[in-house]
């Protein structure tokens, strides 16, 4: 038999201590020069090609690393660069990071959630852009690292690249434009003696790729005209494509699909695979970061071997590593059992070269041994996994009922000024918890150190004019870490970093037993800053469906059932604010969307499970009690019944970055709770002026009532530094003020 090969699609670039991410901010903040920051990513390249040479994997990527996002680097190199960004040498360093982050003058491109995942990508724009091949970022990669390894170049395909970015009159015309560019790159890398390519299409898991099938076969036509020897490997993954069959004839060498999502593998029962097409296997679960089973995957290989029959087969994640941590050694302080049942991209890989090797008995018998890493876990395991037994849950009045009596309770301004719950991570509260967790500063001096920071951002609210405040999450590292550790069930890492937009990256918890409420976890800070003032102050937690997808769940119980566990335990901590008299509560649902489906055949059963989770948080609490949310970065018009079922009293959204165009969505779907309209876009270091945030607010008035609305930033400040937040704050009142004086309370 033929030897099976190892593969590998995308390499984790932030690293296990963020080496990737020190030295991109030190670049920012000017303390290393252009060419010392180039050599510095260089060599971290370089490593990341010779960990994978070491693990023994044969098919190693290359130009899958960045100095920010992938989708930037295409966009970038295909010149579609807007005018605002638009700089001498397109090619320079300065011009690309104004795209990613803006510049004084120039907004950053929008940036939003890569497929259903945490991880951000800039969106390519081609307004007055003439596309062209600035450069060969694959190519430079490739050569960079044939010392080493000849590597498997990675882009991403001209299908997922268009239908990913805006601006573009059709797809079509949008294709004619980028295909020779496409061309030309491969081109490129054959001269230089690449054979393979990785070509990411994994837009072809979204039902209308059968509606642009003839499209789509033109495009990969017309690069099969242009390559000769270079052989082009499409890859999908996240999901599986419904339009194996038509796909299945495109003229490319090989076809990479995730195996652990969707139903490929019966789609290949049912139609075959070409015998002449290799197939690049995504065995290896890259989105959780569990051990593989042994016996099941044992059993995948043989199948793919004996009945599938490609010409060639390798065995690889079935994405990017980019969305697991790098390794788990060091991981020491994780509790008895868990250790050993975790794999994280060193790990798997390791796992992908045992896998291709399966044919030699000694390699078999390590794998069957995977199975009993699990066994460890059933110790901490005693829940059921009983769906059935889920309840549904609604609150006894109705909005409209609420909202009266809430009107009268709260007596606030028209357009209630609010911010959405975090406040600066500075350097210093950053040190201060880090001398905390080393033991240099006892529970008591950080407890006073987080307190006095929540007294002077109480003091800063006041002095803004805010109505409503928060305390500003000082005790927090993450909105989802933070619970995980305060939860039961939940396990936390010391170096389990994930990329989560730019150089800001998040540590997942994992869930690895059963979730319980250890007792109150945020309702003595809440007090505290209750007493400090006679506004309200918004209690803050992270919704059960935020907390599932932003962690790394169990694999052994279904979304929904570990969603209503979750959903049970925050129950206690709202019911627990309630008890210490804070009046609003925010439950905040930035992934609720992101958790939302590939396909829309599944979405439905989502978001069903997805808001009774959400309710079952609050569906007990008083008509008194104002229950908030917050959900940022979305397109919320696939689920905008859904939001309404959530049934939160109060919904802050961003609306800053279209100009208020989202509202609209809430007016056509008849939403009859109130907005918070976030006007302040936050992810921009940039300061926005009260005028313009004037000219948001207007906008949204032109579609619903002014007593609708409430006025935030559009996410949490705790990346912007205090002047930042401070001035823009302040701006964001004005902007308030100013249009208060205009508008009247409409009488409904
Ligand atoms: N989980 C999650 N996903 C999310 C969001 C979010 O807030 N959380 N927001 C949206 C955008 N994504 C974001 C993701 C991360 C961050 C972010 O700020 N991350 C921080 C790390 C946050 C953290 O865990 N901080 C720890 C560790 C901080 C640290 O770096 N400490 C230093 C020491 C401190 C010092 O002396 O400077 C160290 O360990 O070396 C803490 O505060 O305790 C970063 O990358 O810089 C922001 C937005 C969508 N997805
Ligand atoms: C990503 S949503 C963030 C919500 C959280 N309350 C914060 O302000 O940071
Ligand atoms: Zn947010």
């Amino acid at each position: 038999m033929k030897k099976v090969k190892s593969s590998n699609q995308g390499y984790p670039r932030l690293g296990q201590n963020r080496e990737w991410k020190r030295v991109l901010e030190s670049y920012w903040k000017k303390e290393i020069s252009e060419s010392l920051f180039l050599e510095k990513m260089k060599e971290l390249r370089i490593g990341n090609v010779r960990k994978q040479t070491d693990a023994g994997i044969d098919l190693i990527p290359v130009g899958d690393f960045t100095l920010y996002d992938q989708m930037l680097d295409m966009a970038w190199m295909f010149n579609l660069i807007p005018e605002r960004h638009r700089t001498e040498n397109p090619a320079s360093i300065d011009c690309y990071f104004s795209m990613a982050r803006g510049s004084k003058s120039a907004t950053a491109c929008a940036m939003t959630k890569w497929f259903d995942t945490n991880y951000h990508y800039l969106v390519p724009e081609w307004e007055g852009s003439e596309p062209k091949l600035n450069f060969n970022k694959p190519l430079d990669h490739y050569l960079e690292a044939k010392e080493w390894a000849d590597g498997k170049p990675v882009i991403i395909g001209p299908y997922t690249f268009i239908r990913l970015s805006k601006g573009y009159e059709s797809l079509e015309k949008a294709a004619e434009k980028l295909l020779p560019l496409y061309a030309q790159l491969l081109q490129q890398l054959e001269e230089h003696g690449a054979q393979i390519a990785q070509v990411d299409e994994p837009a072809f898991v979204y039902e209308e790729t059968s509606e642009d099938f003839p499209i789509i076969q033109s495009m990969y036509s017309y690069l099969d005209g242009k390559v000769s020897s270079l052989k082009i490997c499409i890859q999908t993954y996240f999901e599986s494509p419904d339009a194996y069959q038509q796909l299945m004839t495109l003229p490319v060498s090989g076809w990479g699909f995730d195996f652990t999502r969707g139903n490929t593998i019966d789609l290949m029962k049912k139609h075959g695979f070409p015998a002449d097409k290799f197939l690049a296997a995504g065995i290896i679960d890259g989105r959780n970061i569990w051990r593989a089973k042994g016996t099941e995957s044992l059993k995948l290989v043989e199948f793919l071997q004996k009945k599938i029959k490609p010409c060639e087969l390798w065995i690889q994640p079935s994405c990017s590593l980019i969305h697991v941590p790098e390794t788990k050694e060091g991981e020491v302080s994780l509790p008895a059992g868990v250790y050993n049942s975790l794999s994280f991209a060193k790990e798997k890989l390791a796992e992908c070269v045992l896998l291709a090797g399966s044919i030699d008995l000694e390699a078999k018998n390590r794998i069957l041994e995977w199975d009993q890493a699990y066994q460890e876990l059933t110790k901490y395991r005693k829940s059921e996994n009983l769906s059935d037994k889920v309840q549904s849950f609604k609150r006894k009045q109705a909005f409209s009922e609420r909202e009266e009596i809430q009107r009268k309770a709260f007596q606030l301004p028209l357009l209630p000024l609010t911010t959405i719950g975090s406040f600066p991570q500075t350097k210093e509260v950053r040190k201060q918890r880090k001398r905390f967790r080393d033991g240099l500063l006892s529970k008591q001096e950080y407890d006073a150190f987080v307190k006095r920071e929540t007294k002077r951002w109480i003091g800063i609210q006041e002095e803004a004019g805010l109505d409503v405040l928060v305390h500003g999450e000082f005790e927090r590292n993450d909105m989802v870490e933070y619970f995980g550790e305060n939860l039961d069930g939940f396990a936390f890492t010391k170096h389990g970093w994930v990329q989560s937009y730019g150089s800001r990256g998040v540590k997942p918890p994992i869930i690895f037993g059963d979730i319980g409420w250890r007792g109150s976890i945020t309702s003595e800070l809440a007090s505290y800053s209750q007493s400090l003032t006679d506004k309200p102050v918004k209690g803050m937690l992270t919704g059960p469906v935020t907390i599932l997808n932003w962690s790394f769940p169990r694999d052994d119980q279904s979304s929904e059932v570990l969603a209503s566990f979750i959903a049970a335990a925050l129950r206690k901590e709202v019911l627990e604010l309630e008890k210490a008299g804070i009046r609003m509560i925010q439950i905040d649902e930035p992934a609720f969307r992101e958790g939302l489906p590939l396909k829309k055949s599944k979405q439905a059963a989502y978001t069903e499970w997805a808001v009774n989770a959400f309710r079952a948080t609050h569906w007990d609490v008083q008509a008194d009690t104002q229950i908030h949310t917050h959900m940022c970065y979305s397109e919320f018009s696939e689920m905008m019944d859904a939001i309404s079922d959530m049934d939160a009293d109060v919904i802050s959204i961003e609306t800053s970055r279209g100009g208020g165009e989202n509202i609209s969505t809430f007016k056509e779907f008849s939403y009859d709770k109130m907005i918070g309209l976030g006007v302040y876009d936050i992810h921009s270091p940039r300061i926005p002026a009260a005028a313009e945030m004037e000219k948001v607010i207007e906008q949204c008035l032109t579609v619903l009532p002014a007593g609708r609305f409430w006025i935030n930033p559009d996410c949490g400040l705790k990346t912007r530094s205090e002047e930042e937040a401070i001035q823009s704050l302040s701006n964001m009142a004005e902007a308030a003020f100013n249009i208060r004086d205009k508008h009247t309370i409409p009488t409904v």
